[in-house]
């Protein structure tokens, strides 16, 4: 295949005659290639080599330093090789996953809420290097929200107005060479969220299904249709060639609910390399309360409670972590189970409100 289409993202996205058709473009490049690239800015690319060093750094630590980092009440922090699992089957890279790193004194954290509590970070470099890296990435992530609205014809702040607080978050990346005992890398599977952006070292192995015409592809935020696993065998999937100074970015589950199949969320997975391998896999969501429904008419029950989808979607990849245990144990899928409630009804078509709450909000 050729080259992937490389765009450069405008300071700032107002709706103007060139954003519009830079989203329109972008949209087609993601209809017909599942991806495309960013070039980075110097400021960004800065950011991501650090950020880069900083993880090489924190990888290279013993296993039980690297253990350590690990909390009872956020998914942030490491993930040992073998831990994961990808359709049932565990993956062998080393992850740090960076979640919105929240005090223990937020009422949110003290009301018990499923995954809010502070990062378990190794150390202050590692934090505040990626704090910088992922506030950048948060920028990005914004601009292209608002030019993926105005290709899809909506205002040019429809989409942004769910990420607002966004539960953004971030996968660190350490695959092992190939060797006799590691032999898979991650299998193939979608992204939970909105936005997929991504940055990957020189060595490759990640590869990408673009859209297929006809093909079915599942929904992933439905209990019974997992797309892991799905076509992992079957071509086609795209190499993505490792490119210096770009960003990937492609759509996750959220923007193929949000818009119906119009953009699939891009099924992806990792082979494992000759040599070590490094990415940094970064998602721009929405909000942990937000409830997302389609941009056309939605049914009643058409939504994804956010915060019960990333839930649901951490749990299940990691069954015997003490994180999961604790969600069990205090019965915390109650708490979540009435932030859905209420975001679901603040967000109820009008005409589906019960009659009292009809009149009070028309
Ligand atoms: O290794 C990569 O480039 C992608 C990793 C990935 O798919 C993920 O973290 O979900
Ligand atoms: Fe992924």
């Amino acid at each position: 295949m050729a080259d992937l289409v490389t765009f450069q993202l405008p300071q700032s996205v107002s709706g103007s005659e060139s954003d519009v058709a830079l989203g329109l473009t972008m949209i087609r490049a993601w209809r017909r290639d599942g991806i495309f690239q960013l070039r980075m800015s110097e400021a960004q690319l800065e950011k991501a080599q650090r950020a880069f060093e900083s993880s090489r750094r924190f990888f290279r630590q013993p296993l039980e330093d690297k253990a350590r980092c690990v909390s009872d009440s956020t998914y942030s922090g490491y993930v040992a090789s073998g831990e994961e699992l990808t359709a049932g089957e565990a993956d062998y890279s080393e992850i740090f996953t960076v979640c919105k790193d929240v005090p223990l004194t937020d009422a949110r954290v003290q009301a018990r809420w499923p995954c809010h509590g502070p990062a378990p970070w190794p150390d202050e470099t590692y934090r505040r290097d990626m704090k910088e890296h992922t506030d950048e990435l948060g920028s990005t992530g914004e601009r292209l929200l608002r030019l993926v609205a105005l290709g899809l014809g909506l205002e040019v702040g429809a989409l942004t107005a769910l990420t607002r607080d966004g539960w953004h978050h971030m996968r660190v990346l350490r695959f092992p060479a190939r060797s006799t005992t590691a032999t898979r890398g991650i299998g193939a599977h979608t992204d939970y969220g909105l936005l997929v952006i991504a940055a990957q070292d020189d060595v490759g192995g990640l590869y990408i299904r673009p859209p297929v015409e006809g093909e079915k592809r599942r929904r992933n935020w439905l209990p019974g249709e997992s797309s892991a696993g799905m076509y992992e065998h079957d071509e086609p999937w795209t190499f993505v060639k490792p490119v210096p100074d770009v960003l990937t970015v492609f759509p996750g589950d959220i923007l193929q609910f949000l818009t119906r199949g119009y953009l699939l969320s891009t099924p992806h997975k990792v082979a494992l390399n000759t040599r070590e391998r490094f990415a940094m896999a970064y998602f721009h969501e929405p909000h942990f309360e937000a409830c997302v429904r389609p941009l056309t008419t939605p049914g009643p029950d058409e939504y994804i409670h956010y915060g019960s989808h990333f839930t649901n979607m951490f749990m299940r990849c990691y069954p015997d972590r003490i994180t999961t245990q604790r969600i069990l144990d205090e019965d915390r899928l109650t708490t979540l189970a009435w932030l859905r409630e209420d975001a679901v009804l603040r967000t109820a078509p009008v005409e589906d409100l019960p009659l009292p709450l009809h009149r009070a909000a028309s």
